[in-house]
């Protein structure tokens, strides 16, 4: 089953998600970009406070692929006692350098999810590296967030095979990038092990603060509860 990750930027917002129900509270700062981090001390003092509930994720924010940067960034993050550590692999750099960085963080049992932007047509060739590395995760997102979902930016196939080399290598595989409720049911079908959500939780505008209705309708749509009202 598919589960729902939610991005918050706040305690207050991650006590909302997890009162609604979500399978993955994920730290983030959408003001400082695709995947801009929150301070390490407050994803701390957040994960300190939660100290229940889904698994809890806190991305190292946009940085340049250069493994003397990525590398002390996840160890930083990782130090906070999150569940698992988002990598974004952004266009040019040493992207083999920096995985092979972080593989004995991985081998010391960092829980590292690499994210790829669909909008920058990322080579899946990549994801068997990840698999060996130790990367635990992959999901495929969107970096401009104002060119229309991640079905805009990638072909049914390209999902699909996304999909099917992510998890055929054991990895969890995630789908996000402006999603809305009409491209739950067709990402639904592609059978990904979790649809990520920021913008559509908060009626939209992803640096709005979020809104329990629309966490509450998104939720419903994920887990297939959707009355016909809700998913019009
Ligand atoms: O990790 C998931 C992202 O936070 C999704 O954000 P978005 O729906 O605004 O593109």
């Amino acid at each position: 089953m598919t589960g729902m990750l939610a991005s918050v930027v706040s305690l207050a917002e991650a006590l909302q998600v997890r009162e609604i129900g979500v399978d993955i509270i994920d730290l983030k700062n959408p003001a400082q970009g695709a995947l801009g981090a929150l301070p390490v001390a407050e994803v701390g003092r957040i994960v300190g406070c939660l100290n229940s509930g889904p698994p809890v994720s806190a991305t190292i924010g946009d940085v340049p692929m250069d493994p003397d940067v990525v590398k002390p960034a996840v160890e930083a993050m990782a130090s906070t006692g999150v569940d698992y550590v988002k990598i974004g692999f952004f266009p040019g750099g040493d992207w083999g350098g920096v995985i092979r960085g972080l593989s004995p963080l991985a081998g010391r049992g960092v829980r590292l999810v690499a994210v790829l932007f669909g909008d920058e047509s990322p080579e899946l060739d990549w994801i068997k590296e990840l698999a060996t590395a130790g990367f635990v995760g992959a999901m495929l997102d969107t970096r401009d967030k104002s060119k229309g979902s991640l079905r805009q930016a990638c072909s049914d196939d390209f999902l699909r095979a996304f999909v099917s080399e992510t998890r055929g290598r054991g990895l969890l595989c995630g789908l996000a990038g402006s999603l809305r409720v009409p491209d739950i049911a067709p990402l639904l079908a592609l059978k990904p092990d979790y649809l990520g959500f920021r913008g559509a939780l908060c009626g939209g505008e992803r640096t709005d603060a979020l809104d329990s209705e629309s966490v509450r309708a998104i939720s419903n749509l994920v887990r297939g509860e959707a009355s016909s009202r809700t998913a019009a």
